[in-house]
């Protein structure tokens, strides 16, 4: 796979930057409160928003609460993979069908287990087994009994020691397109960085469009075209690009 380390776009009026969060701008942790933000990023991707004239948009796993609390200047978001949207600083629909009480009665279940953590959002929810790894399948029979019964359409995403319940009409892929159509991205080219299986929709959508999908990490099959190591070399990458002169 190519390296994304050189990629610069031509001028900044070309692309459109769609970034995932965990695994990507920001070092795995133990716990999803225990990320850090180094001091630095908040300002290069704050410059690159400011570069692309806005077509810049964090696309997270996190609900939008959680992704205002780690990079609170940020104005365009896609949280909860998609089900949740922030444009320009300002709350859009998001996707109904949330069984709330299902997510509770999933959730007290979960919390039970030793080794689980339950991350409730405002419309998915997460069952992280980091603690314990062997936990995979207990978990997902758990998670599909819930998609069985549920009274609104749900999906099971697995990402890393994590299983994620949406709304099926949620996803990463709709959420690029959906900002595609925005005034602020409309005839830019998508590129998308992610680093993990949930990210293969948004890689998908983005090859389709025409775009330039990255992977970040390795050791998995993936429709990504172009590759970067680690989170480090994906901040030292658009600190490059932020270095870059007005009229690059
Ligand atoms: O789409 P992303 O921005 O990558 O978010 C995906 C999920 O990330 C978080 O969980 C993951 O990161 C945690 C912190 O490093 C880690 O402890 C956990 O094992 C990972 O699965 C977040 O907590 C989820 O809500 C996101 O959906
Ligand atoms: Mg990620």
């Amino acid at each position: 796979m190519n390296d994304a380390f050189e990629l610069t776009p031509r001028d900044w009026k070309d692309w459109a930057l769609f970034l995932d969060i965990d695994g990507t701008l920001l070092d795995l942790a133990p716990t999803p409160d225990a990320v850090l933000v180094p001091s630095t990023l908040p300002a290069v991707l704050n410059g690159l928003s400011r570069r692309l004239s806005g077509a810049l948009a964090l696309i997270s796993g996190r609900e939008l609460a959680a992704i205002e609390r780690l990079f609170p200047e940020m104005r365009d978001a896609a949280g909860a993979h998609g089900a949740q949207w922030r444009l320009n600083g300002r709350g859009m629909d998001g996707i109904d069908g949330w069984p709330r009480s299902l997510a509770d009665e999933v959730a007290a279940r979960a919390a039970a287990i030793a080794g689980v953590l339950v991350e409730r959002k405002a419309c998915s929810l997460s069952l992280h087994y980091r603690d314990n790894l062997p936990l995979a399948d207990t978990i997902h029979a758990l998670a599909e009994d819930v998609v069985r019964r549920s009274p609104h359409p749900l999906r099971l995403l697995h990402g890393k020691a994590v299983v994620e319940l949406i709304p099926d009409a949620a996803g990463k892929g709709r959420a690029i397109e959906r900002f595609m159509a925005e005034p602020a991205y409309r005839g830019r080219i998508p590129v998308f960085v992610g680093d993990d299986v949930t990210d293969e929709e948004g890689f998908a959508s983005v090859n389709r469009l025409g775009g330039i999908s990255i992977h970040v990490g390795g050791g998995r099959p993936t429709a990504a075209r172009f590759h970067l190591s680690d989170p480090e070399t994906v901040r030292r990458w658009l600190a490059r690009l932020n270095d870059l002169p007005r009229g690059a």
